[in-house]
């Protein structure tokens, strides 16, 4: 499972936390914006946005799983397992785009959710494995920049744009079940709560009390709404310290814990790194199950203008402040 949020202070930003059993060997990718960009139906993209965001290189091709481009467009596939379909057959008006290409490409090209959906509605998108070890990913998509956020779903009727205006995705249902979810929700509040039980005297005998309900398990349909009450009733001060910090705790809301979720016998989904991304900077910032100590990555630290690919390995080792 995973979960994408977005947060706005000053700056805007957005992220996810990954959440599996085992990791496809990710880092830190930087794609400057001469890099080469091949694309298996159409011609390889020239000359395209930078982009920063987590992706394993496999035969030099960046497979993203989320990122945002240097114009502040942020994008991240979470898993859609069983509703996600993709085309088997070419289509000859529209650009034809291999499922794993489809982050590449559009944070290339848009830069902003606007232009993103244009784009998208001119695709077909293939059901082209990457290769014969690696099948295609069933996902569905966060778009987001600071105005607007949109979930992208590619399933058998068709392509759906739904507005996002929680600015939250998890995984299954489909997007338009997990918004109206949220309507049994509606009553949670940071507020304490009145007594509705007429004469009988009840106590409030603990803070908290106006969010009891608040589901607190992993299910996909769990999360969204914690992490949907989380980051709408969040509150930080505006500086990059704070707004990323804040961040961070809106994320750990939903965070899996080893042994918590057991997938296959023995084998545990955890949650294998956090990331946010200040977008109007190009700043990555994540964290690993293991590291808990934020590291960061600025993109407008490298040369965007060259054509190869700028790749950190995680810090993966947890880093203790000995104080003694
Ligand atoms: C496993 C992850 C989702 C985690 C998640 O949601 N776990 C819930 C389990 S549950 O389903 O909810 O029970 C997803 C998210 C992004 C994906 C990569 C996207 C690029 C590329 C696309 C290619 O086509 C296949 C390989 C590829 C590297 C992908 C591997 C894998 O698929 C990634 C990491």
């Amino acid at each position: 499972m995973c979960t994408a949020t977005t947060y706005k202070t000053k700056d805007f930003y957005f992220g996810r936390t990954l959440d599996y059993d085992f990791s496809y060997g990710e880092s830190v990718v930087i794609t400057p914006r001469s890099f080469l960009i091949p694309l298996r139906y159409s011609e390889a993209i020239k000359s395209h946005y930078a982009i920063i965001g987590m992706a394993t290189v496999i035969d030099g091709f960046p497979l993203y799983f989320e990122g945002i481009n240097d114009k502040g467009l942020g994008v991240a596939g979470l898993n859609f397992v069983h509703n996600a379909h993709y085309n088997h057959e070419k289509s000859s008006s529209k650009t034809n785009i291999a499922q794993f290409e489809f982050i590449p490409y559009i944070l290339s090209k848009a830069k902003n959710v606007e232009e993103a959906i244009e784009l998208i509605d001119n695709l077909n998108i293939m059901d082209t494995p990457f290769s014969s070890k690696l099948p295609c990913a069933e996902l569905h998509y966060l778009i987001a920049d600071s105005n607007r956020a949109i979930t992208v779903e590619f399933v058998k009727d068709g392509t759906r744009i739904y507005e996002n205006p929680v600015g939250v995705l998890t995984n299954n249902p489909p997007f338009d079940k997990q918004l109206f979810n949220l309507n049994n929700y509606r009553r949670l509040t940071h507020k304490d709560i009145p007594n509705t039980f007429g004469e009988v005297e009840l106590e409030q005998y603990s803070r908290g009390m106006g969010a009891m309900g608040l589901p607190g398990d992993l299910s996909s349909q769990s999360r969204f709404v914690r992490v949907a009450f989380v980051k709408l009733n969040s509150l930080s001060k505006d500086d990059e310290k704070s707004s990323v910090s804040q961040f961070f705790h809106i994320l750990n809301s939903v965070d899996q814990q080893r042994g918590c979720c057991e997938v296959k016998e023995g084998e545990f989904e955890i949650t294998l790194y956090t990331s946010c991304y200040n977008t109007n900077r190009g700043i990555m910032y994540y964290t690993t199950y293991d590291n808990h100590q934020i590291s960061s990555v600025d993109m407008h630290h490298e040369n965007l203008d060259s054509d190869e690919l700028v790749v950190y390995q995680l810090v993966r080792d947890e880093k203790i402040n000995y104080q003694n």
